[in-house]
């Protein structure tokens, strides 16, 4: 490629066409910005502004607060003893596998885990075991299979599991497993439990010191209403000195945690979250109300024929849910497996994947009960007129 003018045209600002639609995209409603926090991206958006005041740890600026939102805010909002700020969920639970665990150790998984919960073990050159969920409808994952796994792993490979994970919720069904007792199983044969809450810190509320898990790790652009790539980590040491080996110090770099590369989200990413904090811990306590909404939605959709798998009642605005009833429109239909997303997108609504008619999964966090409303109606018609 060359370079030149007319090549260039093709950057520069781009508009985002679904900016202004009704957005039921899982991965997208617990990110939108706040009004503050769409202040802070510009306001914070030169490379390394964070440091003006920077002393050579990002996680002790004074100025603006990031030493006390990570050393003090952020550990109460997630009942850890210590917090960092990561690049994302993904990269925390990287660093705690990559910190507390050998080469070649295993770490179990639940069955529902997502992509990236794999490959950060990968990368930390772990095996993975995974506890199977059970199948259609529910997809639950039993807390005892978690004893199962490490008995297992203990009589294979003559060494117990480095580390425990747990997607809380899973990113398919939306289902929260019984963490708490999953924490007590894992912790009868001492491994630590790190719960993935990319989908829950930040919309609900999640104390890893109640839940008595040891690891938390939450995402920032999925549910904190941050700019990403930024996540949050969180470190428990009631059953070991996991934060002295998670955020051990460089020989070298003596101010520099090796395991965070020295420093992580900065300026505008990390700027956007603190924007945001305020009104992300008062969501939380809302959260009682977007579970009413998600029950509500999911009543509606399935008096129209669609059927909503996972927990029911369902304790979570993730939702997967069958239509057979659109998916059998697909199949007769001009447009094939595209007429829904279409029909969707000329009524302003984002967020079914395109091309998905048999299964896919929303969102209703803070959509609202109008905007499900007419979500609702808007199937009701979508499916009348291809009746
Ligand atoms: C269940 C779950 N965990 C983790 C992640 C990854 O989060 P992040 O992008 O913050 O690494 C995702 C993203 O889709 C997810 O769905």
């Amino acid at each position: 490629m060359t370079l030149d003018d007319a090549a260039l045209k093709n950057f520069g600002f781009i508009e985002r066409p679904t900016k202004n639609m009704i957005n039921i995209d899982p991965l997208q409603t617990g990110g939108i910005l706040t009004e503050d926090a769409r202040r802070a991206l510009v306001e914070w958006g030169d490379g390394y502004s964070i440091c003006d005041n920077c002393g050579g740890v990002l996680d002790l600026i004074k100025k603006p607060p990031v030493q006390e939102f990570i050393h003090d805010a952020l550990p109460e909002f997630l009942g850890v003893d210590h917090a960092r700020v990561t690049h994302g969920a993904r990269e925390s639970k990287f660093a705690v596998m990559h910190a507390i665990a050998q080469e070649g150790d295993t770490v179990i998984l639940d069955g529902l885990a997502h992509y990236s919960s794999v490959v950060a073990a990968q990368r930390a050159r772990l095996e993975v075991r995974k506890v199977p969920h059970s199948e259609r409808p529910d997809y639950f994952i039993d807390p005892e299979g978690y004893g199962t796994a490490i008995e297992e792993t203990i009589s294979e490979t003559g060494k117990a599991p480095a580390l425990a994970l747990l997607t809380y919720p899973d990113g398919n069904y939306g289902n929260l497993a019984d963490a708490k007792k999953i924490a007590s199983v894992c912790h009868e044969y001492d491994v630590p439990l790190l719960l993935n809450c990319a989908y829950s810190v930040g919309r609900m509320p999640v104390n890893a010191k109640e839940l008595g898990v040891d690891f938390i790790a939450g995402s920032g652009h999925k549910s904190m209403a941050s700019c990403g790539p930024i996540g949050v980590l969180g470190v428990n040491d009631d059953n070991g000195d996991y934060s002295d080996i998670i955020f051990r110090k460089s020989p070298t770099n003596k101010n520099k945690e090796i395991e965070l590369l020295g420093c992580t989200a900065r300026s505008g990413t990390l700027m956007t979250m603190i924007a945001s904090f305020p009104e992300v811990v008062k969501r939380t306590r809302n959260w009682d109300n977007e579970v009413a909404d998600a029950r509500w939605f999911s009543e509606k959709l399935e008096a129209l024929g669609l059927i909503q798998l996972g927990q029911k009642p369902h304790n979570h605005d993730l939702m997967f849910f069958e239509a057979p009833n659109l998916y059998e429109i697909s199949t007769r239909v001009k447009k094939g497996r595209y007429f829904l997303y279409k029909e969707l997108k000329s009524r302003n609504i984002h967020g079914i994947k395109a091309g998905l008619t048999k299964f896919f999964k929303l969102s209703t966090f803070e959509v609202g009960r109008e905007n499900l409303s007419y979500i609702v109606d808007s199937f009701d018609e979508i499916i009348k007129k291809y009746e």
